[in-house]
């Protein structure tokens, strides 16, 4: 099976669960599947503008970013985080291969239009997974960071759900599954929803049941259940573990996303 795992900043952030996704994602390659990681880096971002006396400021979860904020994505998310993954998962002698949405012209950017206007934040213009077909020839995990280049020759900030979406789309994965710092997506009652359909979400979103973060990871699930991949999960980094039973169903943690 070809799999596309997210992870989140926030898990990122805790040696633990890095340690835990390693782990997993290494079993997978083992057990013979094709494995994609795309990773965020959003509070690492963050913390690193604040170092540079910049406020964060944030737009149905998507970042402003001016083009000081844009070079601070390259510097943070395409370099410290991206190595940091490499490195964790050399860790478990998994072989890595980091790349941003630039090399390769794997992913290619357009400029987000919205109002306001959020800068250099970008969507997916254009994809060639060749080279990624590439690294799982030599048997090793491609680690994508959320930058994309665009046509203007400028490097646009994505946010890293729409990355995984676009990434699962290209490669035509069975599977997408976001590792995050929730237990799953909560109902109007607080507990996690163990199936969540498409139809259900707007509702939601107009009652600010879901909000912030988990805007663009829905929109992320509804543009891979669309486009063809058949298995959408968002997962708590702690249930890494299971990622390889998620092939059997036998995975119960975290919220199934579905068309109906
Ligand atoms: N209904 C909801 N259920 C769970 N989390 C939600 C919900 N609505 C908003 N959120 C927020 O979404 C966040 C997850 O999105 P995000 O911070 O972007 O995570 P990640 O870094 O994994 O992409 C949670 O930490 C939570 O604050
Ligand atoms: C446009 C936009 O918002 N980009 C995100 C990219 C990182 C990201 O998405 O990180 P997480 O998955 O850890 O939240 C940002 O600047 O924070």
């Amino acid at each position: 099976m070809k799999f596309v795992v997210k992870l989140g900043g926030a898990a990122l952030e805790d040696p633990k669960l890095l340690h835990l996704a390693g782990k997993a994602l290494k079993d997978l390659v083992e057990d013979g599947h094709q494995v994609a990681v795309v990773h965020g880096g959003g509070v690492q971002l963050t913390r690193t503008l604040a170092q540079m006396g910049k406020v964060s400021e944030f737009v149905s979860g998507l970042r402003v970013t001016d083009a000081e904020t844009r070079d601070a994505a390259l510097m943070v998310l395409a370099g410290r985080v991206n190595k940091s993954l490499v490195a964790a998962l050399g860790q478990h002698g998994q072989s890595a291969v980091g790349l941003s949405g630039g090399d390769g012209h794997v992913f290619r950017a357009r400029k987000k239009i919205t109002t306001p206007d959020l800068g250099f934040v970008g969507e997916i213009a254009s994809t060639d997974p060749r080279w990624l077909d590439a690294i799982w020839k030599m048997g090793a995990i491609p680690v994508i960071s959320s930058i994309a280049l665009g046509f203007d020759g400028e490097y646009y900030n994505i946010n890293a759900d729409e990355m995984a979406s676009a990434c699962a789309i290209a490669t035509k994965a069975d599977a997408l599954v976001f590792l995050t710092d929730v237990p799953g997506v909560k109902g109007a009652d607080g507990q996690v929803m163990r199936w969540l359909t498409l139809k259900e979400v707007p509702t939601l979103e107009k009652s600010a049941v879901i909000s912030g973060g988990m805007l663009p990871k829905l929109a992320a699930c509804k543009a891979a259940l669309t486009h063809g991949v058949k298995r959408v999960r968002i997962l708590p980094a702690e249930a890494a573990a299971s990622l390889p039973d998620l092939i059997s169903s036998r995975i119960n943690e975290g919220t199934e996303v579905m068309v109906a």
